[in-house]
C-alpha cells in the first residue's frame, strides 16, 4: 500500500515504537519563544539537565515585544524577555532577540532563515507551528512540559494521528487569496472538522500557491482542529529555500532536493479521511462571529441564528452576534470598522505587505480608522522598506511598526479598546483575542487594506481604478 507524505516523515523519525504506547519521535528543529519556555528551562535547571542538541534549538522574541521603539514598560513582558535571553545564554541556544536584525514571529523567521525544510519534524510551544507544514515538514505545537522534554532529550512522545486529505477542487478565482481559501474551507468543514488528524492540503489551487501563501493555509490548520497541516514539497518549495542562510548548499543541496522529491504521497496512498472543498465560486471571506468558522463572503449578510438547525450552533451564533454587536441579515458591506491590523504569522510576510500596499497606493485611510501594519520579522520590514512599501503605507495614514505578534493577541501594548471593531489579517477572532471586549473580523491583507480606506468592508474585486467601491 502506498504511503502518504505524513507516513513518510513520521516513519523516518521513529525512535521507539511499542504496542499500546505512544511513539517516541526524533525532533529535527525546536523553535522557542519567550511565553512558553521559562518553566521548561526552569525544569531543566531543577533537574540539573542540559539541552540535548542546542544546535537544533532556535529562539526568538515575538509575543511580548512592543512594536514601537523604546523601553518595555510591562514588567511581566520584560521579565519573560529577560528570562529568555538569560536561558539561551546559559544553555547555549541561538537567540534572534530584539535588535538582532533577525528577530520576528517564530513562524515567520523559521522559513525565512531556511531552518524550516521538507521532511523535518518541527515543534514549538505554540499552536501555529502548523505553519511550517507548508514545506512538507511535520510541524505541530506542544505544551510547556513537552518543551522541557524536547530540550532535554530532542525527542517527543506522540500518538500516531489519523490522516486526512483536504482536496481543493478547481482553481482559485482571480482576486482571491490563500486567506480566502482557508477561511472558506473552515467555514465548510467546521472548526472541529480536523480533530485527531494530520491533514494534507492538495489540489490545483494549492499547487498554484507561492510558499508564503501555502504558509497562510497551513498556519490556520489548527483553527479547524487538525494536529498539523502539510503540503507536498515541489519546485515552488525548492526555489523558495535555495540560498537561504540555513538551507543546504552545494552538493548537499542537490542531495537534499533529490530526497525531498521522494516525500510526496504515493499515487496509491490511502488516507483515513478525504474531504473535498470546491473553490471555483469562492468570494473574499469575512468572519462575522467569534470563531474562524463563522465566516461568509463579503457579498453576503450576517446569518440569522434562528435559521440554524443545530441548537448548539444557534446558541453559539446568538452569543457571537451579541458580542460582535451585529444584527442578523446585516450586509457585510455595511459593517464599519474602527481599526485595521495587517500582521501576524498568518499574513505578515513580504507578499502580504506587497498585496496590501497595491490596494493602498496613492489613497488615504478613512479618517475614522486607525490602521497598523506590522511586518512579521525584522527582515520583512527591511525588505519592505527597500521596496518603498513603508512610504506607501505611511503616506496613506497607516502606522508602520516593528516586527512582532502585535495586535494578533492581547499580550503587548497593541490592543483594541472594549467595543472597538477591527479588520484583522490574523487567525483568531475569539472573544477578547485582540483586547478585552474587542471585536475581530478575519480577512485577507487586500480586504484589510480596502477596509482601512473605506472604513467598512468592501469587495476588493470591485474597486475601480481610483480605488472606489462599486
Ligand atoms: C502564546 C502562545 C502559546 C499562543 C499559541 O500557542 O498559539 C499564541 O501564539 C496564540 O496565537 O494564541
Ligand atoms: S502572530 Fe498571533 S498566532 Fe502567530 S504566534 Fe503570534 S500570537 Fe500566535
Amino acid at each position: 500500500m502506498g504511503r502518504t507524505l505524513f507516513d513518510k516523515v513520521w516513519d523516518r523519525h521513529v525512535v521507539r515504537d511499542a504496542p499500546g504506547e505512544p511513539t517516541l519521535l526524533y525532533i529535527d528543529l525546536h523553535l522557542v519563544h519567550e511565553v512558553t519556555s521559562p518553566q521548561a528551562f526552569e525544569g531543566l535547571r531543577l533537574s540539573g539537565r542540559k539541552v540535548r542538541r542546542p544546535e537544533l534549538t532556535v529562539a526568538t522574541m515575538d509575543h511580548n515585544v512592543p512594536t514601537l521603539p523604546g523601553p518595555i514598560t510591562d514588567t511581566m513582558a520584560k521579565a519573560q524577555l529577560e528570562a529568555l535571553r538569560a536561558n539561551c545564554e546559559e544553555f547555549g541556544i541561538r537567540l534572534y532577540g530584539t535588535g538582532s536584525g533577525r528577530e520576528g514571529i517564530v513562524h515567520v523567521i523559521g522559513p525565512e532563515l531556511g531552518l524550516t525544510q521538507p521532511g523535518k519534524t518541527i515543534v514549538c510551544g505554540d499552536s501555529h507551528t502548523s505553519t511550517h507544514g507548508a514545506f512538507g515538514a511535520l510541524a505541530f505545537g506542544i505544551g510547556t512540559s513537552e518543551v522541557e522534554h524536547v530540550l532535554a532529550t530532542q525527542t517527543l512522545d506522540q500518538r500516531r494521528p489519523q490522516t486526512m486529505l483536504l482536496e481543493f477542487v478547481g482553481a482559485l478565482p482571480p482576486g482571491l487569496t490563500a486567506k480566502d481559501l482557508i477561511l472558506g474551507a473552515i467555514g465548510q468543514v467546521g472548526v472541529d472538522g480536523g480533530v485527531g488528524h494530520v491533514v494534507e492540503y492538495a489540489g490545483e489551487a494549492i499547487a498554484a500557491l507561492t510558499m508564503e501563501q501555502r504558509m497562510t493555509i497551513c498556519n490556520m490548520t489548527i483553527e479547524w482542529g487538525a494536529r498539523a497541516g502539510m503540503i507536498a514539497p515541489d519546485e515552488t518549495t525548492f526555489a523558495y529555500l535555495e540560498g537561504r542562510p540555513f538551507a543546504p548548499a552545494g552538493a548537499d543541496w542537490e542531495r537534499a532536493v533529490e530526497d525531498w522529491r521522494s516525500l510526496a504521497s504515493d499515487e496509491d496512498a490511502v488516507y483515513d479521511a478525504h474531504v473535498r472543498v470546491d473553490v471555483r465560486d469562492l468570494a473574499p471571506q469575512v468572519t462575522w462571529g467569534t470563531n474562524p468558522g463563522m465566516v461568509v463572503p463579503v457579498t453576503g449578510t450576517v446569518p440569522d441564528p434562528s435559521s440554524l438547525r443545530n441548537p448548539d450552533d444557534r446558541t453559539a451564533a446568538e452569543r457571537a452576534l451579541e458580542y460582535m454587536g451585529l444584527r442578523p441579515g446585516q450586509a457585510i458591506a455595511d459593517i464599519r470598522v474602527d481599526r485595521v491590523f495587517i500582521g501576524s504569522c498568518t499574513n505578515s510576510r513580504i507578499e502580504d505587505l506587497r498585496a496590501a500596499a497595491a490596494v493602498v497606493a496613492g489613497r488615504k485611510v478613512d479618517p475614522r480608522v486607525t490602521a497598523l501594519v506590522v511586518p512579521g520579522s525584522a527582515q520583512v520590514r527591511r525588505q519592505a522598506e527597500e521596496e518603498g512599501l513603508d512610504r506607501i503605507f505611511l503616506d496613506a495614514g497607516f502606522e508602520w511598526r516593528l516586527a512582532g505578534c502585535s495586535m494578533c493577541l492581547g499580550m503587548n501594548p497593541d490592543i483594541l479598546a472594549p467595543g472597538e471593531r477591527c479588520a484583522s489579517t490574523s487567525n483568531r477572532n475569539f472573544e477578547g483575542r485582540q483586547g478585552r471586549g474587542g471585536r475581530t473580523h478575519l480577512v485577507s491583507p487586500q480586504m484589510a487594506a480596502a477596509a482601512a480606506l473605506h472604513g467598512r468592508f468592501v469587495d476588493v474585486r470591485e474597486l475601480d481604478a481610483a480605488g472606489a467601491p462599486a
